[in-house]
């Protein structure tokens, strides 16, 4: 059960720092990661991440950055800075985006590599299915192109993807144990699916070889996220 608890990341979309740092002080004793994304770092700004650190957790900062190569190269190095655990960028910024992210942190944490945060890439989003990808003239699917950005993330230098608990055993099986894959797209048997279209329950997505698991509003927007987060582990 313990090992479980462990890979469980819990997405904080909210863009209030008292709501985040409350659920953080609900669930921090059944979870040590949670996901900064793009609402609250906005709505709260950068120190969140410190203030989450200070409860005596670690913080999955997500704020998928994807530019070219040199103005994600600056800031990854500011994001890098915040006391994050893990970060991530979009794959498909390309090869030589993911090069100079990396090239970012290793340059912050150059004396203490110990301290880098771990540096993800975004495959196919899991809102995304086989359809939403031949809209924008994507033919292969979505699984072949997870596969693809994965590789090229992994040549990159990047320590892992960030994907859909459907492609987890097959990255693995390619890429290795090594390759961190951290999936989203988590939904136990009381939960909607909402936006998300690859989807998996939790548990099985752990068996297919996840690293970590992200969960957001199944916990969050529970009416007490203790006990959804507890009906879970069940
Ligand atoms: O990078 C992510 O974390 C991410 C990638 C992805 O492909 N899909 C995805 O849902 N996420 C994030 O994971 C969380 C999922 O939240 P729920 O759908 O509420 O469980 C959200 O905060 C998303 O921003």
């Amino acid at each position: 059960m313990e090992e479980y608890f462990k890979k469980v990341i819990i997405a904080l979309d909210t863009n209030e720092e008292k709501k985040a740092i409350e659920i953080v002080r609900l669930l921090k004793n059944r979870v040590g990661i949670f996901k900064v994304g793009l609402e609250l770092f906005t709505g709260a700004g950068p120190s969140i991440v410190r203030r989450i650190n200070e409860e005596g957790c670690r913080v999955f900062l997500d704020l998928k950055f994807h530019d070219i190569p040199n103005t994600v190269y600056g800031a990854v190095k500011q994001a890098a800075r915040l006391g994050a655990f893990l970060l991530n960028v979009h794959a498909s910024g390309g090869r030589k985006m993911m090069e100079w992210a990396k090239k970012a942190v290793e340059e912050v944490f150059e004396s203490d590599s110990e301290k880098r945060p771990k540096i993800l890439a975004v495959t196919v989003l899991t809102s995304l299915d086989v359809e939403d990808l031949r809209e924008m003239n994507v033919e292969k699917s979505p699984r072949q192109q997870v596969l693809s950005l994965a590789k090229m993330a992994k040549e990159a230098g990047l320590d892992g993807v960030v994907a859909s608990p459907e492609e987890v055993r097959e990255i693995k099986e390619v890429l290795g144990r090594d390759f961190l894959v951290v999936a989203p797209g988590v939904r136990p048997a009381f939960a909607a699916a909402l936006d998300q279209k690859r989807v998996m329950k939790p548990l099985d997505a752990i068996q297919a070889g996840a690293d970590y698991i992200v969960i957001g509003r199944p916990v969050t927007a529970a009416e007490d996220p203790l006990v959804a987060l507890e009906k879970i582990f069940d």
